[in-house]
């Protein structure tokens, strides 16, 4: 800003695989201390396209310049060299090593971790991003990694960095904390290329945004003068609807489907959260929204709720059965469907074709129709693959994609087609509409309200209160381990969810928001 020479300015980059131009003719250029939005649907090409300014893609054609000189960015350590950090949507942190030693791995002056430590004390006391330098990455909840991811690249001081969706599993207070960085590093001169779905956010940060459709520049525009309306309207080029669970929709009699009893479990972790006494009850045609700050128990009750983790077999009861210390496969199999928040690698598997994918949570089924006696009908694989992609907009360059080429929102729509299409009994899912754009996020929601309509009882865990509070029936809070009683989520606030998320156990006690119900077991 007020600089002519952008730091950045890229003139007809250019990326197709095979048939799919992905990236076609793109222009850009941002100025110094400027945090530039990169808005587009799932699929638009921004990934893509910061993939080739990161050097982990060469393009096929098109100009990189950065302070007005030709560049070609062969690789991401040229990058780095070159005063560009990019922080994935994906994480690519070692678990088994600990945070310190995973951001000495990523300094290119390679300094030891207790040197890190040091440079992360200054660095997290100057910023704000607190975490536990000496805590194990693949025991922290994932909004902890993501800080460790950014603190990683904040560390390498970069002249432009670059985030793809960072705040998706970002309380609003983290997120919050997040901008205050952005803005003072922009404030030093440092420029930001932001990608988010999260329209508010980027008005509230961004000071300029470049809009993609089907790999092509649409729009540029100041975000800070549009709404989040127009800017959706810019990237998907119509309007997006909004979907809202109506009040009382559930009836007074529908039977008792899923039940959590006292449940305490301990992950056996040292950074893992303990489960204390939790208890749930849901009904048909029932969703219950589990809210709370990432990393108070939000992996362990999936785990629970899924049968990854067991306890007493009468602690979780299904349809008045009890599951508690039944594998995952046998919960399917009783008519349960699980979406977990990581969908490359642990929803699915990455160098798998998406009709594979498909396979994955069904049990060859009894009726056949994927195939009998150990054959497979790989004819009827791919037609249920092919039904789930129309069926939920799934875009892709080939017919049977590796699920890894999939754009995280279109893998993720994949993914939660693949569970709901079982019309399962009991749906679980945690963070359904994690980097998933506007009309994709209302779709997925959408499917979960005619879920529920046709009776199924569904349990969605989401960070974003805004997603809870337009789908759900009840909400409780996760924190500390704890669930909170069962709020009516028509009736309750964002300030009373905020403060039970704080660990404030009496809020939203008043009577007209606890919800009551007696239910014969
Ligand atoms: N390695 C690859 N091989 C084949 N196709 C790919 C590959 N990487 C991306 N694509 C395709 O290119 C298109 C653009 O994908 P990209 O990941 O850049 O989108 P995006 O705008 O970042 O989407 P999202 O918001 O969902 O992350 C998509 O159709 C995707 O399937």
């Amino acid at each position: 800003m007020g600089n002519t020479v952008p730091l950045l300015a890229v003139e007809g980059l250019t990326k197709s695989f095979g048939a799919l131009v992905a990236v076609g003719g793109v222009d850009l250029s941002i100025g110094e201390g400027s945090i530039h939005a990169l808005l587009g649907e799932n699929g638009a090409g921004k990934s893509t396209l910061v993939k080739m300014l990161y050097g982990t893609l060469q393009p096929d054609a098109g100009n990189i310049t950065i302070r007005g000189k030709p560049t070609v960015v062969t690789s991401p350590n040229e990058a780095r060299a070159l005063g560009i950090g990019m922080v994935f949507q994906h994480f690519s942190l070692f678990e088994s090593m600990s945070v310190a030693e995973n951001i000495a791995l990523a300094l290119d002056h390679k300094p030891t971790p207790d040197e890190v430590k040091v440079e992360l004390k200054e660095f997290v006391e100057r910023y704000g991003l607190h975490v536990d330098p000496d805590a194990t990455v693949g025991d922290l909840d994932v909004g902890v990694r993501q800080r460790v991811e950014i603190l990683r690249v904040l560390l390498q001081k970069p002249a432009l960095v670059i985030l793809d969706e960072p705040t998706s599993v970002l309380t609003p207070q983290e997120a919050e904390s997040l901008f205050g960085v952005l803005r003072q590093l922009a404030s030093e001169g440092k420029s930001i290329l932001y990608i988010s779905h999260k329209l508010d956010e980027v008005r509230a940060l961004c000071d300029d945004a470049t809009v993609m459709r089907h790999g092509k520049v649409v729009e540029r525009t100041d975000p800070r003068k549009e709404s989040s309306a127009s800017l959706a309207r810019a990237m998907v080029g119509s309007d997006v609807s909004e979907v809202r669970r109506k009040a009382g929709a559930v009836a007074a009699d529908a039977p008792l489907v899923f039940e959590l009893t006292e449940v305490k479990y301990d992950p056996g972790t040292l950074f893992g959260m303990s489960l204390k006494n939790v208890s749930m009850r849901v009904h048909s045609g029932e969703i219950l929204g589990i809210a709370g700050v990432a990393g108070n128990g939000q992996k362990e009750l999936f785990d629970v709720l899924s049968g990854e983790a067991l306890v007493e077999l009468d602690a979780v009861r299904m349809d008045g059965h009890p599951v508690g210390s039944l594998s995952i496969s046998k919960r399917r199999q009783r008519g349960a469907a699980f979406v977990p928040e990581e969908r490359a690698g642990h929803a699915s598997v990455p160098a798998m074709a998406l009709s594979e994918n498909a396979l994955i949570t069904r049990k060859a089924p009894e009726d056949g129709t994927l195939g009998s006696l150990g054959v497979m009908k790989f004819s009827a694989i791919h037609k249920l693959s092919s039904m789930i992609r129309d069926a939920f907009d799934v875009r892709s360059a080939k017919a049977d994609p590796a699920a890894s080429t999939l754009s995280g929102g279109n893998l993720q729509k994949f993914v939660v087609g693949r569970e709901l299409s079982r019309d399962p009994k009991i749906l679980v899912v945690n963070q359904p509409t994690w980097g998933v754009d506007a009309a994709a996020a209302s779709f997925i929601r959408g499917a979960i309200l005619q879920l529920a309509e046709k009776g199924s009882a569904i349990i969605v865990i989401s960070q974003d209160l805004d997603e809870l509070l337009q789908i759900s029936d009840k909400i409780s809070v996760l924190s500390h381990g704890h669930l909170s009683e069962p709020l009516d989520a028509s009736k309750v606030t964002l300030e009373q969810l905020g403060l039970l998320m704080g660990g404030d156990p009496t809020a939203g006690q008043s009577e007209t928001t606890v919800v009551e119900r007696s239910d014969a077991a």
